[in-house]
């Protein structure tokens, strides 16, 4: 059994629309280990967003807490938050975030440079993450250039960048056509195998959830048993 990476202990989080408390997570327990793949499955509004947000430190829960190695996230200051985001998270998203005025390899050497590795390392490393992702030929194309599953293997290639422990993705596929979704999540399936990076995905797909090693259902931000969401 592997050690556990990110816990989550009894996280809640509520938002306030002028109103109402609108309860988004209750009480959501999960514990992840090094080099998982889980989905995150549930329907429009269910929290799923949310809970990444707050995986990742981007949001804060309003009680419980989120520990990484053991380590309670909340106590850390902005700096050391932002230094482990760098260092340790890799983040997808459902429209690919790129830098259009970029091309593939400068999108994916970004991190590094940020980083502080120098320019010739960066790019040597931009280059074989984009062969890994079967870019190779595409790392001078700009983002507007490339197809829609071209543009999230670009996607996938910066956030590996770092070689994080654990990459957060946000409806990955939900862009792209049936067969390309496939395409890029054996790709995400192949670099878990791989790399043992761990992989946080969230859908609303339940047929891509079911085609994963492991799946948490959220239902009305509550992680529940798979068949009580089919009530
Ligand atoms: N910053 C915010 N302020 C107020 N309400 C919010 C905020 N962020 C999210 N919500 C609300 O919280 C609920 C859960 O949102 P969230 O984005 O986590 O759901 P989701 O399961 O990811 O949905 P989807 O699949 O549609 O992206 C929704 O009702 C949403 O409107």
């Amino acid at each position: 059994m592997t050690s556990e990476l990110l816990r989550c202990e009894h996280v809640s989080k509520s938002y306030w629309d002028g109103n109402h408390h609108l309860q988004v997570l209750q009480d959501v327990r999960l514990s992840l280990h090094e080099g998982e793949l889980l989905a995150i499955v549930g329907s429009s509004g269910s929290g799923k967003s949310t809970l990444l947000h707050c995986m990742g430190g981007l949001d804060q829960p309003d009680s419980g807490q989120i520990l990484f190695r053991g380590e309670a996230i909340a106590r850390w200051s902005p700096r050391k938050l932002a230094d482990w985001r760098n260092q340790h998270l890799g983040f997808i998203y459902q429209f690919h975030h790129l830098l259009p005025e970029f091309t593939a390899l400068e999108n994916v050497a970004m991190p590094l440079l940020i980083q502080g590795q120098t320019a010739k390392a960066a790019r040597r490393r931009a280059e074989q993450l984009l062969e890994r992702v079967g870019l190779s030929a595409r790392g001078s194309h700009r983002p507007a250039e490339l197809s829609g599953g071209e543009r999230q293997r670009v996607a996938i290639a910066r956030a590996l960048a770092n070689k994080p422990a654990l990459i957060l993705a946000d409806e990955p596929t939900g862009n792209l056509d049936d067969d390309t979704a496939r395409q890029v999540l054996q790709l995400m399936l192949e670099l878990n195998q791989e790399l043992q990076t761990c992989f946080v995905i969230v859908t609303h797909d339940q047929q891509l959830a079911d085609s994963l090693p492991r799946q948490e259902q959220l239902h009305h931000g509550r992680l529940v048993p798979k068949q009580a969401t089919q009530r």
